[in-house]
């Protein structure tokens, strides 16, 4: 599996905010940008109305990119999709914590096919009690700021709310997992969700794929508004 190089703040591109009729010429952009991996969203109609990126599309990226992929399993019965997913090229798969019942079958199933197992919450699912103890499996934990599936949408509140109880309870438990933040982020979110803890910022239409911007600009000025913040 490919791993990613961690930096301090790190961004991923959401593959479902580039131009998929065109996706290998923007993938050539995207790698000459300082992007750190993909976050690929596969949502299963259930988990939100909508259907996003599939395996074949997986399989094709694999193929011509040498960055790690994240897969966003935004789906109930993840346990269904492992298998297929991690065979096709994810390097990460990232579960949601609304939808596995037993964590050791799941995160064990994913390592199993060569994946890395990441943790994700809904923006409006707030850390629980056994928080810790599945940070400690999982290299981060993948926050979303916004409902999963649908780019445009304003960044929630309350999900800000959590990364900062999240990076407490880290923090508190000497624990350095990193927090990814998704939906809405750019160069006015990033200010308030890296001061709440996020340090892996997932681009999309609002801050990486820009018209009239290339994605290094953007991807830079991510950067920039980050590092201003920490
Ligand atoms: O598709 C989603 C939301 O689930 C994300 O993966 C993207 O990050 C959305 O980016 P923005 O359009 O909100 O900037």
């Amino acid at each position: 599996m490919k791993k990613i190089i961690e930096n301090d703040i790190n961004i991923s591109a959401s593959v479902s905010c580039m131009d998929l009729c065109h996706l290998k010429k923007d993938m050539e952009e995207v790698e000459k940008s300082g992007v750190s991996f993909y976050h690929f969203d596969v949502v299963d109609g259930k988990f939100n109305r909508c259907f996003i990126l599939g395996e074949p599309t997986l399989k094709c990226m694999s193929k011509e990119t040498d960055l790690p992929i994240e897969v966003h399993l935004a789906v109930y019965e993840p346990e269904k999709f492992i298998e297929n997913y991690a065979k096709n090229g994810a390097d990460y798969i990232a579960v949601h914590y609304e939808a596995v019942k037993n964590f050791n079958k799941i995160f064990g199933m994913i390592r199993h096919y060569g994946a890395e197992p990441i943790l994700a919450y809904k923006s409006t699912t707030p850390p629980g009690e056994d928080f810790i103890s599945l940070a400690k499996e999982v290299p981060w934990i993948l926050k979303l700021t916004v409902n999963p599936g649908f780019s445009g949408q304003k960044m929630q509140t309350t999900a800000v709310k959590h990364i900062r109880q999240m990076r407490k309870m880290l923090n508190d438990a000497d624990l350095k997992t990193r927090i990814q933040a998704d939906g809405n982020v750019n160069v006015s979110t990033i200010p308030i969700i890296v001061k709440a803890g996020a340090d892996i910022l997932t681009g999309g239409t609002s801050g990486l794929f820009l018209e009239n911007y290339t994605v290094k600009k953007c991807c830079s000025k991510m950067i920039e508004a980050a590092k201003n913040a920490m």
